[in-house]
């Protein structure tokens, strides 16, 4: 109970209630028994010295007190209670039983100065209750109440007739007093209310106490209305309460103005301690060192942040001057600003600090004037930011910066860059794009690179393209742009995708490098490889590819029968002779023209080199016979196109082709072998008579093939010593050797023993003959050296076949006569057999040439005469010596009537031209009885002798 009185600092209330009720009581018990008090003044005297001792201690508090405000409600303390403590005094000088005062002591005097106090303690609660303040100054206010309690002695002992009747010595106290003190009452008892609310509200001990002081004084203004006399124990009472409203006043200005200051200065301690231990933890806890000097410029304090930065303030101690704390090179600048802010100015600094270490340290100041409660700056704060670190990462930064500076500045010397959004869409160019787009950079910011697409590469390439940097991958190619005025570029492009922090692209950079000039090399090369230079028709190399393409590519089910046209023109060796090879050339560009118009577009034409061309179709047909009459249709048209006319300058030149076809299947995977075929089949042409359309037949490929592997070793013949000159005697009638004729053989290690109808017309088409031709020549020759030395075959003669390739040689005079010459032959013993069929090609050129060797004695042999187209009026024209009857005419004269009509019209017919006549092939004793019988002097054939090595024939004759 008693701690809860006390928490709730209602204790006094309590008190005064307990002590009201015990009061009252004890007032009621002494009414009842009429007590009265003796000796009263003395009691008097005692308890209101107490309060006016209480008064004038609250007005000594309140006189120390130091008011900020001059308007204070102090001044209504210090009037109230001085007039209070100065009233009550004189009421107790005043009062029965005191020596007389100036006038006589009497009650109505005694109540007089009461009432005069009660009532201004009254005004003085009310004034306090709502806060009223007097102006000016305490002690005024002091004399004031001094002089109005002075005013109010004075009327008191000198006019007290001016002032109502308080007091009747018969009766005791009047109505007036009484009511006086009702009124009290009812005053005081509405203040104890007012305070008490006040105190709900605020809690301030100051308006419990003085509700205290107003219930006390209540309860005293009550008690007195029942006093009558001086004596009576009412009064008494009222005192006692009285001072006890006199100790709550007094408790309430303690606590107003003692014990609350010191509790508020306390609390403010407190939160200054606080504060301070606040503002101590963000200090030591600041990311920056916080310093402070004083005007003296000595370190008064340092945090921890500043203690620990390096090399500056580490070891300095407080009191320490500002040039001992930091180096002396960053000191002065220190100092510098220092003092710009002990003059009240805000100083702001920078510098860099390089240690013995060699670290480089970076420091921001800034400094604060502390301008003092004076207003004057005695001290600074200076606030040091480390930044080291951002201004070493800034460095690093502005170095990166410059190295991406130098390599775009490099990279924009030597490359196209453009930089494009993720849609494509081109952000930024550099000067290099613009050059070679011809674009200005307002054209090309904002467009795609579809303004430069020279629609060069199909949509594929672009796709697959976009594919790539849109996941992210670095995409390298060369692609062909097309220029503003439409020529056309080539750049090696690599395309860089620039990807956020997602992974995804965002920004993607193309750098390109101009290769035109090495495209067009490429492309000059590429002509140069693959086209002809005479005719810009592909070459060999080309049609072998796209025909190899074409073989590949050949899927089932479709039409993958192609067809491969060999057209060589017939003649044309004639038209560069007999108009030069400038004519030659301009025949070969307008037959490329006929072709180009008689084939479709997807048809290839190459020239493989002379006059040769070659017509790919690819995919003609499904089946082999409707490409074979498709082909065929087509190589008429064209044999019939190439054998129009030509107009080469003024002159009108006819020239056919030969075709040779061959149509190719998936069965066949070899490009030179489908060219080979063409080619048999052209040369079927030729042998057909020229101005043919051939298909290859696979029986002249077993031919071809055998015909190849010949020249292949034949080649070698000479080298490899493989060749043999064989020799068949020619006899006479008397059965004697006259001569022989030099027969060739071959003794291959790979192919065995090659006869010479297989070997000779191989090395005829390969021109491989004349290398043959010359050896058999000198071994020829040689042999004649040999018997002109031998008696008994000295006079024999050799007949050399020549073929007419060697005959058609210009030199071929020379060539004779050099092997003459060189084995110091008789010209007479040497023969060379021609054939019919030579004549037919350059007749005048192989006459002379046979003349001028005719002339040194050199002799001719007309073989196979009869089975070719013999023109009676050139061979009286040819030097030659004898006729050879064909072996056909020998082999059927004993049965044929016809043959024995040629041989014997032979016979007749040399006869006349003064001829010999050698028969060859015979066979039998009946045919060598007839051709005695029918004047024929020589004779060769099996029945003789056959075509014998040397060793052999001369053991024949021995
Ligand atoms: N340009 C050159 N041609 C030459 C050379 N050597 C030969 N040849 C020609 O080769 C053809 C074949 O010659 P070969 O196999 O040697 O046949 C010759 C005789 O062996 C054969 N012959 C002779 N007598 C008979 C016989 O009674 N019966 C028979 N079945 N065959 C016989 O005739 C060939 C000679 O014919 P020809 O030349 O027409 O006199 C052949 O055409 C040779 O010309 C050479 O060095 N160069």
């Amino acid at each position: 109970m008693r701690a809860f009185l006390y928490s709730k600092n209602i204790f006094p209330l309590f008190f005064l209630a307990l002590s009201a009720i015990a009061v009252i009581a004890l007032s009621i018990v002494m009414q009842f028994l009429q007590l009265q008090i003796v000796h009263l003044w003395v009691t008097h005297l005692t308890l209101e010295l107490i309060s006016v001792f209480v008064a004038i201690s609250v007005v000594a508090v309140i006189f120390q007190r130091k008011d900020p405000d001059k308007s204070s409600f102090s001044n209504t303390i210090v009037f109230g209670f001085s007039c209070i403590a100065l009233l009550d005094y004189f009421h107790t000088l005043s009062y029965p039983g005191m020596p007389n005062l100036f006038t006589a002591s009497s009650p109505e005097k005694a109540i007089v100065f009461w009432l005069f106090a009660r009532s201004i303690e009254l005004l003085t609660f009310i004034a306090i209750a709502f806060k009223l303040k007097l102006k000016g100054r305490k002690l005024n206010w002091l004399l004031a109440a001094i002089a109005l309690s002075t005013l109010i002695f004075y009327i008191n002992i000198y006019h007290s007739q001016l002032l109502p009747p308080t007091f009747d010595p018969a009766t005791g106290v009047t109505d007036f007093k009484t009511n006086a003190e009702f009124s009290f009452f009812i005053g005081y008892a509405l203040l104890t209310g007012l305070y008490w609310y006040q105190y709900t509200r605020s809690h301030f001990s100051q308006h419990l106490y003085f509700a205290a002081a107003s219930f006390a004084m209540a309860l005293c203004a009550l008690t007195l209305t029942h006093y009558l006399t001086t004596s009576d124990f009412a009064l008494l009472l009222g005192h006692l309460f009285k001072i006890v409203s006199a100790i709550f006043i007094y408790m309430a200005i303690y606590w107003h103005e003692i014990k609350r200051p010191y509790q508020l200065a306390h609390i403010a301690e407190q939160k200054t301690d606080k504060k301070e231990l606040e503002l101590q933890t963000i200090l030591e806890s600041m990311p920056l060192g916080v310093v402070r000097f004083d005007q003296s410029l000595k370190l008064l304090y340092t945090n921890s942040f500043a203690k620990n930065m390096s090399h500056i303030f580490k070891g300095s101690q407080v009191d320490q001057h500002l040039s001992d704390v930091f180096p002396a090179k960053i000191a002065s600048l220190w100092q510098q600003h220092c003092v710009q802010a002990l003059s009240g100015k805000k100083a702001e600094f920078y510098y860099d600090y390089i240690f013995a270490e060699n670290v480089q340290v970076y420091r921001e100041i800034i400094i604060v004037p502390e301008i003092n409660l004076a207003g004057k700056t005695d001290t600074i704060l200076c606030l040091v930011i480390d930044s080291s670190e951002k201004e070493h990462a800034k460095r690093k930064e502005l170095i990166a910066l410059r190295e991406t500076e130098k390599l775009r500045r490099a990279l924009n010397e030597h490359a196209i860059v453009a930089y494009t959004d993720i849609r494509g869409i081109i952000t930024s160019v550099n000067d290099k794009f613009c050059q070679i787009s011809q674009y200005s950079r307002q054209e090309l910011i904002g467009n795609s690179h579809q303004l430069i697409n020279s629609k060069y590469h199909p949509r594929s390439f672009f796709k697959d393209m976009w594919l790539s940097i849109s996941t992210g991958k670095i995409w390298q190619g060369e692609i062909c742009n097309k220029a503003k005025d439409g020529s056309l570029y080539w750049v090696n492009t690599t395309i860089v995708p620039f990807l956020n922090d997602r992974g995804k692209p965002e920004q993607y950079i193309a750098i390109r490098a101009d290769i035109t000039e090495r495209k067009l090399a490429e492309q000059e090369a590429l002509r140069l490889a693959y086209y002809d230079e005479l005719t810009s028709l592909p070459n060999r190399r080309l049609l072998k590819e796209q025909l190899e393409r074409s073989i590949n590519n050949s899927e089932p089910n479709t039409a993958n029968v192609h067809a491969l046209l060999l057209i060589d023109l017939d003649n044309f060796k004639d038209v560069n002779d007999s108009l030069g090879h400038a004519m030659g050339d301009e025949l070969l560009k307008q037959v490329a023209m006929r072709l180009q118009h008689s084939t479709y577009a997807n048809q290839t034409i190459a020239r493989l080199g002379g006059d040769e061309f070659v017509i790919l179709i690819a995919n003609l047909a499904t089946s082999k016979q409707e490409a074979s009459i498709k082909a065929g249709d087509q190589a008429e048209h064209i044999r019939v196109a190439l054998s129009e006319p030509y107009t080469l300058e003024n002159e009108i030149v006819s020239v056919t082709p030969s075709i040779g076809v061959t149509l190719l299947d998936s069965t066949v995977c070899d490009a030179a072998e489908f060219l080979k075929q063409a080619d048999i089949a052209m040369y079927q042409s030729k042998a057909r008579g020229r101005n043919q359309v051939t298909f290859f037949d696979p029986q002249l490929q077993f031919a071809l093939n055998q015909r190849n592997d010949i020249l292949r070793e034949l080649i070698h013949a000479t080298d490899k010593q493989e060749l043999i000159l064989y020799y068949q005697p020619i006899y006479n009638q008397q059965k004697a050797i006259v001569g022989t004729e030099a027969l060739i053989r071959w003794n291959n290690s790979q192919l065995g023993m090659v006869p010479p109808d297989q070997f000779i017309p191989v090395a005829e088409q390969a021109n491989h003959i004349l290398v043959i031709g010359n050896w058999v020549l000198h071994t020829a020759c040689q042999q004649l050296q040999q018997w002109a030395s031998d008696k008994q075959r000295a006079h024999w003669t050799i007949a050399v076949n020549i073929s007419a390739k060697q005959l058609q040689q210009k030199d071929f005079v020379d060539i004779v006569t050099t092997a003459l010459t060189q084995y110091q032959v008789p010209p007479q013993r040497l023969k060379l057999e021609i054939t019919e069929s030579m004549l037919q090609e350059d007749v005048d050129n192989t006459i002379a040439a046979m003349s001028k060797l005719r002339e040194i004695g050199v002799r001719f042999s007309l073989d196979d005469f009869g089975t070719g187209y013999s023109s009676l009026s050139y061979l009286t024209k040819l030097p030659i010596d004898t006729l050879k009857i064909d072996r056909s005419f020998v082999d059927n004269m004993i049965n044929s009537k016809e043959d024995t009509a040629v041989v014997k019209a032979i016979l007749s017919l040399a006869a006349s031209l003064k001829l010999e006549v050698v028969a060859e092939g015979v066979e039998t004793a009946e045919q060598m009885a007839f051709l005695i019988s029918a004047g024929c002097q020589h004779y060769q054939g099996y029945l003789l002798s056959k075509p014998l090595p040397i060793e052999q024939l001369l053991l024949l004759d021995s």
